[in-house]
């Protein structure tokens, strides 16, 4: 499969997804108190809500970096039981190795488990094209600025062709231009790969811009108070902030968030 072909899109099905953390000597802290929810395949999806209210936690289970205590989460119709290279994870800081140049940390996935091959190292080529950094490839992520950082991790993560993109306020920490760079740069990756993406946010404009459906959860302890149909056209762009559908779209998201 070449690098910019869309690897088949998975699904996402949470049935009463609860979590606890545990405390010493203190009752625990419910972080997640029952979410359902499905993701359809090539869908994106935003996750929003109140600080505190689980979204994380959501996203680290279904990354399968922490358990749920009760519930069912299925991807791709099997069980999540640990983490898995068919589910790119995307934080807020881009996890690159500071040791490895941009080349070196897009081959890392497939070179640890014994995957790399020319075509692999083809495919490592063409991403770096898509997502332009073909002449930062020799860089080190300290050379790198903010935005060519998450496109680089970028790149480290769809090498391995993931079915589904966990993100975690992956633009949380850029200047305003950068994000909206970036936000820029997602839509039109999706549009052409149609993977499917569960983002998690608190920004009510960047849900509304991004998301093809936001499911708003409550505040601590997280449950799913509501899920809204944006329903905005496709393909967006940055420009339609500036429009009156838009501006609804926010209003109706922030309407069910302050409820
Ligand atoms: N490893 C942990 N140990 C103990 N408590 C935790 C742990 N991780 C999360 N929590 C608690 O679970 C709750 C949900 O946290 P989480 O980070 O998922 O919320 P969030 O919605 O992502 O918040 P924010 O928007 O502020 O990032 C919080 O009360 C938090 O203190």
């Amino acid at each position: 499969m070449s690098a910019v072909e869309a690897p088949p899109a998975t699904g996402v099905r949470l049935r009463e997804v609860r979590k606890t953390f545990s405390r010493r000597r203190r009752p625990g802290r419910v972080a997640l108190d029952g979410v359902s929810l499905d993701v359809a395949p090539g869908e994106f999806l935003c996750l929003l809500g109140p600080s505190g209210c689980g979204k994380s936690t959501l996203l680290n289970i279904l990354a399968g970096f922490t358990p749920a205590d009760s519930g069912e989460v299925q991807v791709g119709g099997r069980p999540v039981e640990g983490p898995g290279h068919e589910r790119g994870v995307l934080f807020q800081t881009p996890n690159l190795f500071p040791w490895l140049t941009t080349w070196q940390n897009v081959l890392y996935g497939p070179k640890a488990r014994g995957a790399l091959t020319a075509d692999v190292r083809d495919e490592a080529a063409e991403l770096l094209e898509t997502v332009g950094l073909a002449d930062a490839r020799d860089a080190y992520p300290h050379e790198l600025s903010g935005g060519m950082r998450h496109r680089a991790a970028f790149a480290r993560v769809l090498i391995n062709h993931p079915g589904v993109l966990l993100m975690d306020e992956p633009f949380g920490a850029l200047d305003a231009i950068t994000r909206a760079g970036m936000q820029r740069f997602l839509l039109e990756l999706w549009q052409r790969r149609r993977t499917t993406i569960v983002f998690v946010t608190h920004d009510v404009e960047e849900a509304a811009l991004l998301g093809d459906r936001v499911c708003v959860l409550s505040a601590p302890p997280g449950g799913t108070k509501a899920v809204l149909d944006i329903g905005l056209p496709r393909p967006r762009s940055y420009e339609d902030t500036d429009t009156l559908a838009f501006v609804n779209a926010k209003r109706g998201i922030r309407e069910v968030l302050e409820r």
